[in-house]
């Protein structure tokens, strides 16, 4: 059993199954007593030659029903309780997921993959084990230890006293031991943390560790991490198995005890040695809640050191998020203004990357953005995702803040081609028709020629239904660039981002594109950021931003006549282009 803020609820929707569950293992229990008793009274009657055929029988039959019962009372609890706690880990996962999916980029800046996948893997297994047979254990062994106790003190009170003292003491000391096992398990799911992000970092690596021939460097830093590891796994089994020497020894005296102590009373009283069997089975049934108790304490504190960590992840706070006030949805025509906008990224406040931008695009225009590496067109555009929060008053769409449009409304109307061309480990149909739940290979198949990949799709084996990525067919950064702007052109959007979209391919198919680009986005606006002059040569407008400050905005007609930085950038590249050949 664990508790937590993200938990409890959980009790509450399965309270049923659970209620259920514990009910059949109470049951199973109480009937399981009942087993000791029925041998005593046959060993009894066996010795003072009462035992006849019928009563034979009959207790023959009534441990026949008692293992009938258990036996169904047991996959009754393996069902309602084991079940339900994988319905708690089934739920909390995705709960973990859809915050994941909340969290800002400034979060996953600051954690490593591989540390969460250790949440979504470790630390849930460890907390279904302490919702399902953590719970088990509990209820198990004081309702069971209870019973066992209660008809070992109607047998022989003095011997119950005996048997319970060294079982209190061995509590006592089981406590500290589990406390210490508590912080072997956090320290050792942190070195696991830490060799997993490790090994993810190393496998998206591979390439250039082998480039730069660092195998073995990363090799040694892999030991040191496995090493760690290892140590700390080590640490954390060796309490364990103290825990269970522990337990062990002191279940071990008492049965040494009793059996002295039992000896000397059944010579020296009334006791029958069908009482003194009774007594023996009941304390050996008594280790089955102890060895639980024990167990429990350890799966629990388990539990609790991974429901700490999960903690962690489900309080880190959503920093992007509607404002009170949010507008209804708003169909957006894809005017854009930036009013004297600074913005700095929240986890340096003290720089600021955008300063006093103001300017303004039309629905329906098409504007380069262009300007020196670092020089903040990628931040320009992640502000009109919506992918940080911006003063107020400081950016509109159409004529609605952005702050006041809901998070959904903005990213709806937006399509994206990221820097780095991300495409899922999926089919090129399904990556093209990302925006839709099941776009049609023909649909897809008019984005792909827009986007000049047409021809290079159909030359794979299995055409629009190959698979990318690790299952599939590696692409050349070329093929991915356009398979993403393919992907960004199906939404069909009001504004349409390409961040450096189009440096992979050749000149001649980023005219091409380009072109295709003008035709489709006729009264839609198409933001693209370049390097190269000839990408935005003929747009509508181009931004120029350099040090994260608006330097000019015009056509390039314009922008050559006066900007003399502009001015300087074609000339590098005339030259660039002429050297090329
Ligand atoms: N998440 C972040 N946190 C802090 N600083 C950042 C973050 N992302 C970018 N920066 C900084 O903001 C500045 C502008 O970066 P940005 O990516 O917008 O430039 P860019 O013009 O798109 O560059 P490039 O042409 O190389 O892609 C850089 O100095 C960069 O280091």
């Amino acid at each position: 059993m664990i508790f937590g803020k993200h938990i409890n609820k959980y009790y509450i929707k399965y309270a049923i199954p659970l209620l259920l569950g514990i009910a059949a293992l109470l049951y199973v229990d109480y009937v399981q007593v009942e087993i000791p008793r029925i041998f005593a009274d046959i060993i009894d009657k066996l010795r003072s030659s009462s035992l006849t055929e019928n009563n034979l029988n009959e207790s023959l039959m009534r441990l026949v029903w008692i293992v009938l019962i258990m036996g169904v009372g047991r996959v009754l609890w393996r069902i309602f309780v084991f079940g339900t706690a994988r319905f708690v880990e089934h739920d909390l996962r995705m709960s973990m997921f859809l915050h994941a999916e909340q969290l800002g980029v400034d979060f996953y800046k600051e954690h490593k993959v591989g540390g969460l996948m250790t949440h979504f893997i470790n630390d849930l297994e460890a907390i279904r084990q302490a919702f399902g047979p953590g719970t088990l254990m509990l209820f198990d062994s004081l309702f069971l230890g209870t019973i066992v106790i209660i008809r070992m003190t109607q047998l022989s009170a003095e011997m119950t006293l005996i048997a319970v003292i060294p079982m209190v003491f061995m509590g006592v000391v089981a406590m500290f031991i589990i406390k210490k096992m508590r912080l072997k398990y956090k320290l050792r799911q942190d070195a696991f943390e830490h060799m997993t992000d490790f090994t993810q970092e190393s496998f998206s690596g591979m390439n250039v560790i082998r480039a730069f021939v660092k195998e073995a460097k990363e090799s040694l830093f892999f030991a040191e991490k496995n090493d760690d590891f290892y140590k700390k796994h080590v640490e954390f089994v060796k309490v364990m198995i103290l825990i269970n020497i522990v337990i062990t020894i002191f279940i071990n005296i008492t049965i040494l005890t009793i059996i002295a102590y039992g000896a000397w009373i059944a010579i020296t009283s009334d006791f029958t040695p069908g009482q003194l069997t009774e007594y023996f089975t009941l304390f050996t049934t008594l280790i089955w809640p102890v060895m639980a108790l024990s167990q429990f304490a350890s799966i629990r504190s388990q539990g609790v050191a991974s429901y700490k960590r999960i903690k962690t992840f489900m309080d880190a706070k959503v920093t992007v998020l509607d404002s009170k006030d949010v507008l209804p949805p708003q169909a957006l025509k894809g005017g854009i203004r930036f009013n004297h906008l600074n913005f700095s990224y929240p986890d340096a406040p003290e720089q600021k990357i955008l300063k006093d931008i103001s300017v303004s695009i039309e629905p329906g225009e098409m504007v380069g953005v262009l300007g020196r590496t670092g020089s903040g067109k990628s931040t320009f555009v992640d502000l009109l995702l919506r992918l940080y929060n911006v003063e107020e008053n400081a950016l509109y769409l159409d004529d609605h803040d952005i702050m006041k449009l809901s998070i959904k409304n903005v990213r709806d109307q937006i399509a994206y081609v990221p820097q780095d061309n991300f495409l899922f480990s999926d089919t090129i149909l399904n990556n093209i028709g990302f925006s839709e739940a099941q776009m049609s290979e023909e649909k897809a198949v008019y984005y792909a020629k827009l986007s000049d990949v047409h021809d290079n799709i159909v030359d794979f084996t299995h055409g629009y239904q190959t698979e990318i990525g690790e299952r599939g067919v590696t692409l050349s950064g070329g093929q991915k660039q356009r398979i993403s702007i393919a992907r960004a052109l199906a939404k069909d959007a009001p504004i349409l981002i390409l961040d450096d979209s189009v440096s992979a391919v050749d000149t001649k198919t980023e005219e091409a594109i380009i072109k295709h680009l003008e035709e489709i986005r006729q009264n839609k606006t198409t933001i693209v950021i370049a390097h190269r002059i000839s990408t935005i040569k003929k747009m509508d407008k181009i931004i120029l931003l350099d040090q994260g400050q608006l330097l000019d905005v015009g056509s390039h007609d314009e922008l050559l006549s006066r900007n003399t930085v502009y001015q300087e950038m074609v000339r590098k590249q005339e030259l660039e282009h002429m050297v090329e050949g």
